[in-house]
């Protein structure tokens, strides 16, 4: 199979999972979510084709795949070598395109139809490449990978040469570091087991099962009621025991005092962090939570709906989050996720990727074996979310072993979504939604 020169198509699918049925997913802010992506493919000359995405939620999928198509001009047509030659000038030439930057700028939908357009080039990069992606960004040399970052509204904390320089720093041990976690993986925690609306005898099934898998850390869903949230908290401690790791997750729920007051009365279950307490936006307010919580042992943990680097590099300047959140998909690609990785070394703060949803683990594996390698170099603090949901659709799912991410071995980014899961989940026509429909499980959007 010769290799691609350039981009010859650019193809846009809407395609949803019926979750909210079992609630799977469910949170005090989404109640009843369907996990969807929005699937980018990226055709070129070649055999070889990029796949990307971005994770978002039910009718929301619709709009960003209008985005997606909104940016199909600027990418089609273009040579590979310019791309991926200055991939940091590409980047920004397609957040600041002046027909579309008014929409963001590089926040909110735009911003996710960028990602799912960016992790595409990389997946078709990577395979070009033959590598994982996370060994295409291990291996390549600091000044080529710092190329590929827009460094606009950033350098007042970490500047390019800065960048290099860290990367450099840090190459020291890499194959040792690369070795073990190719022997050991990366740690992750799991979110499965605590989705706020799962009934009591299923967290305690679940999360004894997870424990018999291996699984070291757990996170559960708060904010919908206090009273449910200790009962919870309490069949969380005694299926898994205080030795383990438990956090909690509120979803934006919460003002800023009621964020305190009701985590001073979770405190007796020893929580690491408390996730999203507040608004994503509200910086200063994170900074007040951390300020009142820090000191009973709870870290304030955010990221999965931060916009962009602007956005992380105030929360970390302003000591707002304890463990930085980054999701593959809410900030512009892989470009910018390395970007993030860059600030939060430099500020000592760990990254824990968010993941779950639907693709977002195949996807952000690669950024925390590569964050090991190369940039954190410390597995302290560190860990991955895993949610046990939708992987059978992948066509590289991600593999579990004793409570650790095993590193994935195929080359590319997102692999691909299977031919099946399309046939039947591509929204509205999908032949389970045409089920679904039919039987009257679900009714179409108008
Ligand atoms: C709607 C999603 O399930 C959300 O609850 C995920 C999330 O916050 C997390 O995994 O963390
Ligand atoms: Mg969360």
């Amino acid at each position: 199979m010769g290799l691609p020169t350039k981009i010859t198509d650019l193809i846009v699918k809407d395609i949803r999972f019926p979750t909210s049925l079992e609630k799977d997913g469910s949170d005090a802010m989404h109640k009843s979510p369907d996990y969807s992506l929005a699937y980018v493919i990226v055709k070129t000359d070649s055999e070889i084709e990029g796949r990307g995405m971005t994770f978002t939620v039910g009718r929301g999928t619709h709009i960003v795949c209008c985005a997606v198509e909104a940016f199909k001009k600027l990418v089609v047509g273009q040579k590979l070598a310019d791309i991926f030659g200055n991939f940091g000038q590409f980047w920004q030439s397609i957040c600041s395109e002046d027909q579309i930057r008014w929409l963001g700028p590089e926040k909110g939908v735009t911003h996710l139809a960028t990602a799912a357009i960016v992790n595409a080039l990389w997946d078709l990069w990577a395979k070009m490449e033959g590598k994982p992606l996370w060994k295409l960004l291990a291996d390549m040399e600091p000044e080529k990978l710092v190329s590929t970052i827009d460094f606009r509204y950033m350098e007042d904390a970490l500047t390019k040469t800065e960048a290099i320089e860290l990367l450099k720093s840090r190459q020291a041990g890499k194959a040792d570091r690369e070795a073990e976690l190719k022997s050991t993986g990366f740690p992750a925690y799991t979110t499965s087991c605590g989705w706020l609306d799962y009934p009591d005898d299923k967290i305690r099934k679940l999360a004894t099962e997870a424990i018999s898998q291996g699984m070291e850390r757990f996170k559960m869903k708060v904010g919908g009621d206090i009273e449910d949230d200790i009962r919870r908290a309490k069949i969380f401690r005694e299926t898994i025991g205080y030795d383990r790791l438990w956090m909690v997750d509120a979803n934006q729920k919460w003002e800023v005092q009621e964020s305190i007051d009701w985590m001073k009365k979770l405190a007796p279950y020893k929580p690491l962090w408390i996730e999203e307490p507040t608004n994503p936006d509200d910086i200063m307010g994170h900074a007040a939570i951390a300020e009142a919580l820090n000191p009973l042992g709870i870290a304030v943990a955010t990221g999965e709906h931060c916009q962009n680097r602007v956005m992380f590099k105030q929360f970390l300047k302003a000591k707002a989050m304890q463990y930085c959140q980054i999701d593959a998909c809410r900030v512009g690609g892989v470009n910018e996720c390395v970007a993030i990785i860059l600030m939060a070394a430099k500020y000592n703060i760990p990254v824990c990727p968010h993941a779950g949803g639907v693709g977002l683990c195949e996807l952000v594996q690669h950024l925390s074996m590569f964050d090991y390698i190369s940039v954190g170099c410390s597995l302290k603090n560190r860990m991955l979310e895993y949610a046990d949901h939708l992987h059978e659709h992948m066509e590289a799912p991600v593999k579990i072993k004793n409570g650790c991410y095993v590193v994935p071995t195929v080359p590319g980014y997102l692999v691909g979504v299977k031919e099946d899961a399309i046939k039947q989940f591509e929204y509205p026509m999908g032949s389970e939604w045409q089920r679904m429909f039919a039987d009257g499980t679900f009714e179409p959007d108008v």
